[in-house]
């Protein structure tokens, strides 16, 4: 079967569309040093393995369904986050719809119905902060479990520090928000004007 390039999917990808891939998973808004780590890591295990290299992402953002007041302002659009990955080289993007839906379903739903039973993933590759699943309850240690199970392997990446801080989206905000635009360059390790127009 031909390799699928570029393609993205609004949500699971159909039985037999994707027999094999290696997943990486999370919002990526932003797409700051930590993301792009984490996309290396997995294009470097798809590369070993001669397999798709995936990105599965949510829109919206989990929090303005879980708790709309609490959700951040969106730093890249959807559309962006997609670029930036295909441009890293990622050959498929999968944007899942986050639903209430979604939310209520089991870590060990999510991994075997989406990511084995969908997605035939051989490889996930996730943050060490990575959660899934209904409360969050789907941990690395609750997916290396399932991965055993299912026989995919499950890489863990150490989290992109700069200096005494973590890169994370909520830092790119917390510096826009304090009008340091230079500053939220320095976590994402660009310069984004379309990210510096995010500040308002
Ligand atoms: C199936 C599923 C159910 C989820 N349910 C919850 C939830 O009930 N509560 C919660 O705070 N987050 C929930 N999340 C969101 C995750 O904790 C997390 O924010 C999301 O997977 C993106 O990961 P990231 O924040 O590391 O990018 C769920 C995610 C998935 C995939
Ligand atoms: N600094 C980092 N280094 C490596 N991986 C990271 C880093 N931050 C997040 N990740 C991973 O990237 C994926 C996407 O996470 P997510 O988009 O929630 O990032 P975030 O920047 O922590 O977001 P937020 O600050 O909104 O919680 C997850 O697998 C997560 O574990």
């Amino acid at each position: 079967m031909m390799e699928p390039r570029r393609r993205v999917w609004g949500s699971w990808p159909e039985p037999g569309e994707l027999e094999r891939s290696v997943v990486t998973i999370g919002v990526f808004d932003g797409f700051h040093r930590g993301h792009v780590a984490l996309v290396e890591a997995a294009l470097a295990a798809g590369t070993r393995r001669g397999s798709p290299t995936v990105l599965l992402t949510f829109d919206p953002h989990p929090l303005a369904v879980l708790a709309p007041a609490q959700a951040p302002r969106q730093l890249l659009p959807v559309d962006d986050r997609v670029e930036h990955a295909f441009a890293l080289g990622v050959d498929c993007v999968v944007v899942l719809p986050f639903t209430a839906e979604l939310a209520e379903q089991s870590a060990t739903d999510f991994v075997e119905q989406g990511l084995v039973g969908r997605m035939g993933v051989e490889s996930l590759v996730v943050g060490s902060n990575f959660r899934c699943g209904r409360g969050g309850e789907g941990d690395v240690d609750h997916l290396r479990r399932a991965g055993r199970r299912h026989g995919f392997d499950v890489r863990v990446v150490d989290l992109v520090r700069r200096g005494e801080r973590t890169c994370s989206s909520t830092e790119v905000r917390r510096a826009l928000a304090a009008g340091d635009v230079h500053d939220a360059f320095d976590v994402l390790g660009r310069h984004d004007p379309r990210i510096a127009a995010a500040a308002g």
